[in-house]
């Protein structure tokens, strides 16, 4: 899933007229950020399980949630992923690239990627 222009204000208004058309006039103001939705298929047959490669983010902060199919792993210091199990009304914060050259890395902006496991499509909003 995904939306047209979420880089802009007018984009972003389109979108939350849509979603939420009673309420919440306040997200038409956050013009400056940048939203992801993204879905994952559930893994076929021989097919990879690799929804999204490592990468880091070039955003400043960025603030996760799923549906409750896990799949996000991250790569800690030592070169280790683990996955990231978020409960149902949480969410992850992650620092992204900017935030590492503003701090002069005392912030780190971590790899992650996504990995698809089980029979359930998953869908996260960033
Ligand atoms: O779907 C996820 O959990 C990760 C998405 C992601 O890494 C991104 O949009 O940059
Ligand atoms: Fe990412």
């Amino acid at each position: 899933m995904g939306f047209d222009y979420s880089n802009t204000l007018d984009g972003v208004r389109s979108f939350t007229d849509v979603m939420w058309p009673h309420e919440n006039e306040a997200f038409g103001n956050m013009e400056t950020y940048l939203r992801r939705g993204m879905r994952y298929r559930r893994p076929g047959k021989n097919k990879t399980n690799m929804g999204f490669v490592a990468h880091t983010d070039k955003d400043f902060i960025i603030v996760l949630h799923e549906n409750q199919v896990d799949g996000l792993e991250i790569k800690e210091r030592d070169g280790e992923w683990f996955t990231v199990e978020l409960l149902p009304t949480s969410y992850i914060v992650m620092s992204g690239d900017a935030a590492m050259a503003w701090s002069n890395e005392r912030l780190h902006s971590p790899y992650h990627r996504v990995t698809m496991n089980g029979n359930a499509s998953r869908y996260s909003i960033a």
